[in-house]
């Protein structure tokens, strides 16, 4: 349908009131300053508090100034998240009266609005890294700014390296005459360490912007706060019964507490009377399909006040419209990793002070606004100043993978703004080669740049890729796609014995993997009727959820020549041994005593409670998870045999057994 032409009076009008708001925002003060100094320098460090304007306003400075162009390059612009990537990208559009996927757009992963014309690009940093694959010295952009750098995610941290190595040759070219732009660099964060990212970028100049639109009040409880969620519970509704107009932003650790406290929060609203303004609860997480993420952007229903209960993935960079209440638990589930087990792990820990005043900018953007600590200011003080860079702290396997796939050859060598622990870089090098990525000089294999083109973990890319050979791509491609969503089971705490009755009749006597594959075929056959679901406590959401993961994988499959319908049928060892080749660190073998015991480490360790293996005796076992409670506990586990084990990594086995 034809769009009705608009009023070019009215477009008039919405271009100056938007640009009369540019010109309120604490940074368009500095404006003149800033690009004076982008134009002097060849890396720019902006500090500026959250909501000062930094990331809608410097990439326009600086084309309005015309210190990129298609003829010299373009912009890109880094966030560490999609879903802020995409709504600056809608946001600056918006300012700059033109239409998405034009002269603003955005990349990120299976959505790419960017186009011929585009001269600001908003994208996630995993995209910018791989458009280093194809363009190693990024000739497209004239200035790269890195957003948010205080987050220090693990594709951060190899941006700054990799950006600052691209800079160095570019200027050399320039200076030896070749048609080559030099580059610039703009770092920007509202809390950030400025003299040693300064120091990173060979002496950078700093630059400060003071202010911020709107004041947010910050409150703190009296007493530290034994449950979280109650805590958050009891606020909210205080807010909601006692405070003005205005939507609430809940920071809560993962999607799990999310989701308890989405119910608890709708069985609350249930009893409001009629007359009163009424709650809408909105859930946003990672593993939530991007369109669903996108409803916390609408407007609230009128007469309604729309509650959005968030992990750390709407902690920087996003303008929540509505937003005048924040309310922080002061916890995030955040990664960690054991390199002498060789095991990851994904744990609640205390945020730094640094991420408080992110969560605490979300409010105050369109208005003054309010936050809520659910943590005493005790607490508060001695919560670290930042969070520990993801690069001293994970699995640097899947990072080294891509450095090396983008032409990083020496990793060791390799200019980090903080090194990580040799150990880690050594253990990290040890899995590549036993997964076959690297060989034994250490050069990626076809097999790892194969994976390293995989939108997955490496181990998880590998069980894909391997998926032809053991001809079960299909069972593959489902429980890969149910493993990355937190559970497909939803117990109800007064209803556990029921649902674990229920479930028993998708129980595989050889665990974990092979009964989710069971739960997907049953689902698939009564296409996903919400009574069947309900009677079988199936949390339908996080089901859809796997499958659009899937579906996303299967086309990626196709992309690489791997046809996604290959089935094993009922040889379902198959799928046990391929997952193998990946997991195979992720291994224990049975003990005369009954425990078992881990392959990699010589750890006992649990078998969940919640494993269709629990209590069960297998001479081996393989599991995606390790949780550290009071115990080692593994989770989604599924029983092997050890002689599988040289098959699925001949090269770690061997070597294994060559040094016993
Ligand atoms: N999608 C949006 N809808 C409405 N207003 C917006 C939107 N995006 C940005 N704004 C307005 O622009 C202001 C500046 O936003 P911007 O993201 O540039 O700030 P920032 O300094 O980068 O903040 P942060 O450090 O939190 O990322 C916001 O405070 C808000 O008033």
């Amino acid at each position: 349908m034809k769009q009705p032409a608009k009023d070019p009076k009215l477009i008039k009008q919405q271009r100056q009131k938007m640009l009369q708001f540019r010109r309120q925002l604490p940074i368009y003060s500095g404006r003149e300053a800033i690009i004076e100094t982008i134009k002097a320098n060849d890396a720019v460090i902006v500090i500026g508090e959250t909501g000062s304007g930094k990331t809608t306003q410097i990439p326009q400075f600086i084309l309005e100034a015309g210190l990129a162009s298609h003829e010299l390059g373009t912009i890109a612009v880094t966030q560490p998240r999609r879903v802020a990537a995409v709504n600056l990208a809608k946001r600056v559009a918006e300012e700059t009266s033109s239409t998405l996927g034009g002269k603003v757009g955005y990349t990120v992963r299976f959505d790419d609005t960017s186009s011929n014309h585009t001269l600001i690009k908003y994208l996630t940093d995993g995209m910018l890294l791989r458009e280093l694959l194809m363009d190693e010295l990024l000739l497209k952009y004239k200035v790269i700014v890195l957003d948010e750098a205080h987050e220090r995610t693990l594709r951060t941290d190899m941006l700054f390296g990799m950006i600052k190595n691209i800079q160095r040759i570019r200027k050399d070219k320039a200076a030896q005459g070749e048609d080559v732009e030099p580059l610039k660099i703009v770092i920007m964060s509202a809390t950030l360490d400025a003299d040693k990212f300064s120091e990173f970028f060979d002496m950078a100049k700093i630059l400060y912007v003071s202010g911020r639109l709107f004041p947010v009040d910050t409150f703190f409880t009296k007493e530290p706060q034994a449950d979280y969620l109650d805590a958050s519970l009891v606020t909210i509704f205080q807010i909601h019964l006692k405070q003005g107009p205005g939507d609430i932003l809940v920071f809560l650790p993962g999607q799990e507490a999310i989701e308890t406290l989405t119910t608890l929060v709708k069985e609350y609203a249930a009893q409001l009377r009629r007359s009163q303004q009424q709650v809408l609860a909105c859930p946003l997480f990672a593993a939530l399909p991007p369109s669903q993420q996108q409803h916390v952007f609408d407007p609230a229903p009128e007469n309604t006040r729309k509650v959005i209960l968030a992990t750390n993935i709407a902690e920087t960079s996003i303008t929540i419209p509505g937003i005048k209440y924040v309310v922080d638990c002061g916890l995030a589930k955040m990664r960690g990793f054991n390199p002498k087990i060789g095991v990851e792990s994904l744990l609640v820990h205390p945020i730094s002070k640094s991420s408080a005043w992110q969560r605490t900018g979300r409010a105050g953007r369109e208005a003054s606004g309010t936050c809520y600590r659910l943590y005493t200011e005790d607490t508060f003080r001695e919560l670290d100043d930042d969070t520990v860079p993801e690069i001293r702290r994970c699995n640097l396997a899947a990072a080294l993978l891509s450095l090396k796939a983008s032409g990083v050859d020496d990793v060791l060598s390799f200019d980090y703004m903080d090194r990580p622990s040799r150990a880690s870089l050594v253990r990290a090098l040890e899995e590549l080669y036993s997964l076959s990525a690297i060989d034994d000089r250490g050069h990626l294999t076809e097999l790892g740049k194969r994976m390293a083109s995989f939108p997955l973990d490496p181990t998880f890319s590998k069980v894909i890729l391997q998926s032809a050979d053991y001809g079960c791509t299909k069972e593959a491609l489902a429980i890969v796609s149910l493993l990355s969503v937190d559970s497909i089971f939803y117990t109800p705490s007064d209803k556990r014995e029921q649902a674990a009755e229920a479930r028993r009749k998708f129980l595989h006597p050889d665990g974990d993997h092979l009964t989710f594959l069971n739960v997907l075929q049953a689902y698939w056959e009564v296409k996903g009727d919400l009574g069947w679901c309900r009677d079988h406590f199936i949390n339908v959401r996080n089901v859809k959820v796997a499958l659009d993961i899937r579906d996303q994988l299967v086309r990626f499959c196709e992309r690489n020549n791997i046809p996604p319908q290959v089935s094993c049928g009922t040889d379902t060892d198959q799928v046990l041994k391929c997952f193998l080749t990946g997991f195979f660190r992720n291994t224990a073998l049975l003990q005369p005593d009954g425990s078992y015991k881990s392959v990699v480490g010589n750890q006992i360790v649990k078998i969940h409670p919640g494993s269709a293996m629990f209590g069960k005796r297998a001479e081996g076992i393989m599991y995606n998870e390790l949780v550290f409670t009071t115990k080692h506990y593994v989770r989604n586990v599924s029983a092997i045999q050890s002689s599988w084990l040289p098959e699925a990594a001949p090269k770690y086995f061997n070597n294994m057994r060559a040094s016993v």
